[in-house]
């Protein structure tokens, strides 16, 4: 009935949830005191100032006869006034210690969880769902407060409350403390009933609350996407299933929560009623004056109200210890594993000897693409919490779920020297942002040797290889804030001057028509900047950033021609005084390279320069011709546009492809500005 792991995670909580207790059982003795004085007036009271019995000793009020009997029911009224005080002094001070277990509790989680998530690394999304994570870190740990103020301190206030009511109950009515006592575990055995099917429903709502928010979530985000291909709809209707799922597991839970707490009711109501039976039985009897029958039935809801409000509470809890087991699945994911050894600023090279690598893919997910052939190469480990077998089969088990391993990379091995420029291309999957990722110690688990720096990767401490390898990918991020804070956040000590002069690298300067100035604000998802703008600020980021080896995977996928020709301007200036790699689908853009390796279903099939790989007839030179034979249909020939045979469509089409091929992504381009400029001038005339 208690998270064993919930409440070893949070040791500082355990004084303040004993001492909420404490403060609740002194209230009670308080309130046993109050009653105690209540009874005996109501007693004499009744019976014109006899005095009572075993009573008189603990109110203190006895042997008052006559005329001092107003008095003492004034003395007896103003102790119990007192008494009520005292309780609720001590009442509203549990409730304060169970709000600071509370909020230590949520304190300690939420920050566990959000250095899990630093600790998880780059590729943390990879391991945990955003929204679940969110989930988890804002209402999965807002559910702690009702398990630490609530549930725990009342489950020990809970045992205690019944048994000194017993122990004081029988000094004057052993029968009846007995009866009573015996009604009380009712109640946990309702609990313990209930809660073999609510362990089973509660985890399901969680599932299916975290598979909404994900759902919600990415739904959100393609939103546009789904209205221009007029999806929407049917992502609507898809969606309006997920959440009838959801309710109908959110009402089979309250169902059984209030089933159960009716349950309980009865056992609670009816222990009182039993309580006020067994009192006048007793008084009948003459075992028992009217003042210890009156203290029987006021005790009697207190031996059950505890219980009770622990069995509700129980359902709070069950949630909570449900969204604890669901943070805790993220607190024991594997940190991204960091070595202690620092690449070398000074050796930019890169170096790969039959290197492979396997994604580890939950068997769900597992279908189709390059499944479950790892090589032998795939060897001791992979990327997670995987581990792949011997030989070809490669099923892992990480606790309830199995894993397929996905072959990335095979056997790849090849050198990079200091400043170099190389290239690497290949066909969709053939493992090139792999490869990058890798490069950069965003993945763990390869096979082999991959060399960054003069240190193995998988023995690199992490911030080192960060420091080491600048990854620029399609879809660079920025934060909300301003262009400065982007900038800077490269590097955190540059002034003005130096920021100025990244972005007149990128031609996003005043001199720029896409000009930005350093205190331009940056709106959430950078929604206020063009796709061009976005990928030209990565750009000048990464430069800033200044580190021995840079790798651009695609960073010019989404950009207009202009804007890939800066950039391509700008990497290709990297080169020689840093080392660079470029992944790209338009060989174009890398045929400048001083060295081209050919990825084809995560081996290396061709390498060399790119004249080489064209004398080579093969794949490269194969998709050389067809990206040429692409541009050059794409591209309107002069007469045709002057003869106006091109028609409006065909003519736009034209005139962003054509744009592209011949607006400076050729390395004489590159290179030189005079030639960029013919080029533009060219541009003008057409
Ligand atoms: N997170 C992942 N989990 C499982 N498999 C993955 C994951 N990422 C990539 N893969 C698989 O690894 C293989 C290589 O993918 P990778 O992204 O490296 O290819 P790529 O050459 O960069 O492709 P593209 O040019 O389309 O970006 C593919 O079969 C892909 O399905």
């Amino acid at each position: 009935m208690i998270n064993k792991r919930l409440v070893a995670a949070v040791p500082g909580a355990r004084r303040y949830v004993i001492l909420d207790a404490l403060l609740q059982w002194l209230a009670l003795v308080a309130q046993m005191a109050m009653m105690t004085l209540i009874s005996l007036c109501v007693a004499r009271v009744v019976r014109g100032g006899v005095s009572g019995s075993g009573i008189s000793d603990v109110s203190g009020v006895s042997g008052v006869q006559g005329p001092d009997v107003a008095r003492g029911i004034a003395y007896s009224v103003g102790v119990s006034l007192l008494l009520a005080i005292v309780s609720a002094a001590c009442i509203a001070a549990a409730t304060r210690m169970g709000y600071r277990a509370a909020a230590m509790a949520k304190s300690v989680l939420r920050s566990a969880l959000f250095r899990k998530l630093l600790a998880l690394g780059p590729a943390y999304d990879q391991k945990v769902g955003s929204s679940e994570a969110v989930q988890m870190s804002v209402e999965g740990v807002d559910q702690m407060e009702a398990y630490f103020a609530g549930y725990l301190p009342q489950f020990i206030y809970a045992m205690a409350a019944p048994v000194t009511l017993f122990a004081y109950m029988c000094t004057f009515s052993p029968v009846a403390a007995i009866v009573l006592l015996a009604g009380v575990p009712l109640i946990p055995i309702i609990i313990a009933l209930v809660q073999t099917i609510a362990k089973r429903i509660v985890s399901k709502y969680w599932n299916s609350y975290t598979s909404l928010g994900d759902s919600f979530l990415e739904n959100l985000q393609g939103l546009t996407t789904l209205i221009v291909y007029g999806a929407d709809k049917q992502r609507h209707e898809q969606m309006d299933k997920e959440a009838e799922g959801f309710r109908r597991v959110t009402m089979r839970m309250l169902t059984m929560q209030l089933n159960s707490i009716a349950v309980m009711d009865l056992v609670a109501y009816g222990g009182a009623a039993a309580g006020a039976i067994i009192a006048t039985i007793q008084m009948r009897n003459g075992s028992i004056d009217l003042a210890h029958a009156l203290l029987i039935v006021l005790l009697a809801a207190d031996y059950f109200l505890p219980m009770r409000r622990l069995g509700s509470y129980f359902h709070v809890a069950l949630n909570g210890s449900a969204a604890a087991n669901k943070m805790f699945r993220i607190l024991d994911l594997d940190d991204m594993p960091s070595g202690s050894a620092s690449p070398d600023s000074a050796d930019k090279r890169i170096a790969a000897s039959h290197m492979s690598f396997a994604y580890a893919v939950p068997d769900d997910d597992a279908q189709g693409g390059v499944m479950a052939m790892a090589s032998a190469a795939a060897g001791k480990r992979t990327a997670g919490k995987t581990r792949p077998a011997e030989g070809n089969a490669t099923q892992t088990e990480t606790g309830a779920q199995s894993h397929e391993m996905r072959v990335a990379l095979t056997d790849v091995s090849f050198d990079v020297p200091d400043g170099a420029f190389l290239g690497i291309v290949g066909g969709s999957g053939s493992g090139k942002s792999t490869l990058a990722k890798l490069l950069c110690g965003r993945l763990d688990g390869y096979t082999g040797s991959l060399v960054v720096g003069g240190v193995e990767v998988r023995d690199a401490d992490s911030a080192g290889l960060m420091h080491h390898v600048t990854l620029v990918e399609s879809d660079s991020r920025m934060i909300p804030g301003t262009v400065r804070d982007n900038l800077m956040m490269a590097r955190p000590d540059a002034n003005d001057a130096q920021l100025q002069a990244a972005l007149h690298d990128v031609r996003l300067d005043s001199a720029s028509d896409e000009r930005l100035a350093l205190d331009t604000v940056i709106e959430s998802n950078a929604s206020n900047l063009s796709g061009g703008q976005r990928q030209r600020l990565a750009l000048a980021r990464a430069l800033l950033h200044d580190t021995p080896v840079y790798i651009f995977d695609e960073a010019t996928s989404n950009v207009d021609p202009e804007s890939e020709r800066v950039i391509m301007r700008a990497i290709s200036r990297l080169a020689r005084k840093h080392t660079v790699i470029v992944i790209a689908h338009r060989l174009i853009n890398v045929r400048q390279c001083d060295s081209i390796i050919v990825l084809d279903h995560g081996a290396i099939a061709e390498a060399g320069s790119h004249a080489d790989l064209l004398a080579l007839d093969g794949a490269y030179a194969q998709l050389w011709r067809s990206q040429q034979e692409l541009e050059a249909f794409a591209t309107p020939s002069e007469e045709a546009a002057a003869e106006g045979i091109i028609s409006e469509g065909s003519a736009s089409v034209g005139a962003s492809s054509g744009g592209i091929a011949s607006e400076g992504l050729s390395p004489e381009e590159i290179t030189s500005e005079e030639i960029t400029d013919g080029n533009e001038t060219e541009r003008t005339q057409r």
